[in-house]
């Protein structure tokens, strides 16, 4: 048994598993999205260069990714501030920082943030999709790799004494690479030994949760302390969602408040509402998966802050939990979604 097991491990230290409270499982306070810009639409380049005014809001909640600007969430930190004074108002507690290597992972701010706010933030260790590898990462053996994730997490990170309390987002495309193979059986075995909570990023493909988890499971991961993240645009078809559920990891609905026509990463995928979100989380409930659901809002653009008219990180506090209730979800489901699942993953063994 480590010193770390029964508890959870914020930015700030150890913890006991009661006080997290409402947790969102997936959000981002400081990050740099510029690995995934994706070209304007042609003719609507003037608009990305120019985008924070009133008449652009609307572009910019369709086109996220086609403007450098907008990928720059590091530069709002006083924004953040605000918001996560906002969010403990609204009643949330504790929000899982997604950000790893690869995304500009600042876990001085982070710091910063839960001091000055009380939220309680645990940060994320290991790497990001395989674009933000550097050659130096590809080269490195799953040994190594291991190594690194289990000292992020033991030790602090990026040079830092401050501690990851998660394993990721851990990130994958589709089809999964050699490189990111390697990370996730690294993070598999750093899961092994350290008794961790793990998240991934699956790759925009319906098959790509399910290959994640065997590719975890063959090196001794454990599934039932693993989030399968970004549900919402990966899997559609109902029974394909309950062939996944069955595997055993909690079942992410991360994307509320993204609304969007074309996802620009994949123009098969049409995104849900956040009314078709929650009508799935009331299936997935009615089917007996009421244990293994977690929600957040993955903010991680400027758009998506209140200061930008965006949702901000209280939408699921204010505005899904009513709609959720409305749908026939009860507060025990509700409060088991918001509180007791996400202490459960969190807690170390
Ligand atoms: C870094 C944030 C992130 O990866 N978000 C997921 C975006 S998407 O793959 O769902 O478009």
């Amino acid at each position: 048994m480590s010193q770390l097991s029964g508890k959870v491990q914020t930015v700030l230290g150890l913890m006991d598993p009661d006080q997290l409270g409402r947790t969102m499982t997936h959000e981002h306070l400081t990050m740099s999205f510029e690995c995934c810009y994706f070209p304007p639409p042609v003719g609507d380049e003037a608009v990305a260069e120019n985008p924070f005014h009133m008449r652009h809001m609307h572009w910019l909640r369709q086109n996220p990714y086609s403007c450098h600007e907008n990928l720059l969430l590091q530069q709002e930190t006083s924004a953040v501030r605000d918001e996560l004074l906002v969010y403990r108002k609204a009643g949330g507690g504790t929000i899982v920082e997604n950000t790893t290597t690869g995304l500009d992972r600042d876990l001085p701010t982070l710091k910063q943030l839960a001091k000055e706010t009380g939220v309680h933030i645990i940060a994320g260790a290991g790497y990001y999709v395989d674009c933000t590898h550097t050659e130096a990462t590809k080269k490195m053996s799953v040994e190594k790799l291991t190594d690194i994730i289990v000292s992020e997490v033991l030790h602090g990170a990026d040079g830092t004494d401050i501690r990851c309390g998660v394993i990721g987002e851990i990130g994958t495309g589709w089809p999964i690479t050699e490189s990111e193979t390697k990370v996730l059986r690294a993070a598999a075995h750093a899961q092994t030994q350290l008794g961790c909570p793990v998240i991934i990023h699956p790759g925009r493909n319906p098959a790509a949760p399910a290959e994640v988890v065997r590719i975890l499971q063959e090196a001794g991961g454990d599934i039932s302390k693993t989030v399968m993240s970004h549900l919402d645009r990966t899997i559609f078809d109902d029974g394909e969602l309950l062939e996944f559920a069955k595997l055993g990891s909690y079942l992410e609905y991360d994307l509320f408040g993204t609304e969007m026509l074309n996802y620009p990463y994949n123009m098969e995928v049409d995104m849900p509402s956040d009314c078709q979100r929650v009508k799935t989380l009331a299936f997935l409930v009615k089917e007996g998966y009421e244990d293994k659901i977690v929600v957040a809002h993955d903010i991680h653009t400027k758009n998506r802050l209140t200061k930008y008219g965006g949702h901000g990180y209280s939408h699921i506090l204010k505005n899904i939990v009513p709609k959720m209730l409305m749908r026939g979800i009860s507060q025990h489901q509700v409060d088991k979604i918001l509180i007791d699942n996400p202490k459960r993953w969190l807690t170390f063994k």
